[in-house]
């Protein structure tokens, strides 16, 4: 059912020093921060020829990553994005195969423009992943 990958997400405590360091230190073509109030976090997009990084910080009184940084304050990986042909198909394979889909189920527009999903991590070997349509 999965198809490429799409990101990498790394929730960040710093986002402009994150940036830098992706930038500066690695030599990568970097966005400027856009914020995603509906998904609670600003990114900042790396491009890499063969897929992108998402750099992750909170936005917001309810943002899904706030638990997340408090657990790991210096930040760490925080989910895989794979692309899928037909999401309302992936979801509901998804469902049927026992795998939770967080949220009310229905995909959201995505940082990419495209709808996505996303699958709690405890079933998915600790690893948050996100669906999104490709
Ligand atoms: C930019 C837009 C979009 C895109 O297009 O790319 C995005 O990527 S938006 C990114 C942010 N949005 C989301 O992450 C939405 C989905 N996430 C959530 O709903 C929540 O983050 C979560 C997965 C439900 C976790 O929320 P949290 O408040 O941390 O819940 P719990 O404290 O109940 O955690 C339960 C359990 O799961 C472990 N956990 C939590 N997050 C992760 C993670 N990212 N990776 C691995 N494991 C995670 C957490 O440690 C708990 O474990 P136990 O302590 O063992 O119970
Ligand atoms: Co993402």
């Amino acid at each position: 059912m999965i198809g490429r990958l799409n990101h990498v997400a790394i929730a960040v405590p710093d986002l402009a020093q994150a940036a830098s360091l992706y930038r500066d230190t690695l030599g990568a073509k970097v966005s400027d921060p856009v914020p995603q109030p509906k998904h609670g976090v600003t990114v900042v997009f790396v491009e890499l020829p063969n897929t992108k990084i998402e750099l992750l910080h909170p936005l917001g009184e309810a943002s899904p990553i706030a638990g997340y940084l408090e657990r790991n304050p210096s930040g760490g990986i925080h989910h895989v994005c794979y692309e899928v042909d037909d999401i309302l198909a992936a979801r509901d394979q998804m469902k049927a195969k026992g795998a939770r889909v967080l949220g009310d189920g229905n995909p959201k527009i995505g940082a990419h423009n495209k709808p996505v999903l996303f699958l709690h991590p405890k079933d998915f070997l600790g690893t948050l992943v996100e669906l999104e349509q490709a």
